[in-house]
């Protein structure tokens, strides 16, 4: 029988435990993919020392499971970053932001180790950009930063009745065929009044784990 999404969620959730060490500070990510895993570690009787963590979400969870938050500021480094994703294209750079969580999770994945994302097999493409690229912007600047985006053959449309974690707004731009996602992450980033966008290519992912049909692919 075909597993649907959820079931390859949970499976590659449970596949990301064998990078996951007992006494350690992990970097936990944001998302429905990333509940698996923290269902996975609850389950597993693993024992962290603690968790720093992207979103407000995440760290709701982890409290619930007892995990000790550890502020990013506190640390140095994180040896491993567990994080899911929106679209992984063959070079492993990444779309994010789907959660809207996107800066604090590049800020982790920056200062981590290894990071490992976890996703099911539909979130492989050929080519970065049928998702909507989320860009997090200063709320005064979403006017500005609309028209660039728009200049650059995408369509930005404001994430409405939403606010990041960190105050801002999101602008999801879509159409866009992003063919060198490095240079359109740098070039988006330099504008001000941008925070930071979703494309995860200048620091990609180390190990992508998979849910396929037939079982978890480490790519
Ligand atoms: O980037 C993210 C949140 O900002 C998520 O990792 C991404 O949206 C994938 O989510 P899901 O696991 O629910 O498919």
């Amino acid at each position: 029988m075909e597993m649907d999404a959820l079931s390859l969620k949970k499976l590659v959730a449970k596949a990301a435990l064998e990078y996951v060490e007992a006494g350690t500070v992990l970097g936990v990510g944001t998302g429905s993919t990333v509940d698996c895993f923290l269902d996975a570690l609850a389950e597993s009787g693993l024992q962290l020392k603690g968790a720093v963590s992207s979103s407000v979400r995440s760290e709701k969870k982890l409290r619930d499971m007892g995990v000790p938050i550890v502020e990013m500021n506190d640390v140095t480094e994180l040896s491993v970053y567990v994080d899911g994703a929106d679209e992984i294209d063959p070079e492993f750079a990444l779309i994010k932001g789907g959660g809207g969580a996107l800066t604090r999770e590049k800020i982790a994945a920056d200062i981590s180790k290894k990071f490992v994302c976890i996703a099911d097999e539909s979130k492989l493409v050929p080519v970065l950009g049928a998702f909507p690229l989320p860009v997090e912007v200063i709320p005064m600047a979403r006017e500005a930063i609309a028209r660039k985006l728009n200049a650059l053959g995408g369509r930005a449309v404001l994430r409405a009745g939403f606010t990041t974690d960190n105050g801002n707004e999101i602008l999801d731009v879509h159409g866009l065929q992003i063919q060198d996602p490095a240079a359109l992450e740098q070039a988006i980033n330099q504008w001000p009044g941008v925070v930071t966008n979703g494309l995860f290519a200048l620091r990609r992912a180390d190990v992508v784990l998979l849910g396929t049909q037939n079982g978890v692919k480490t790519l």
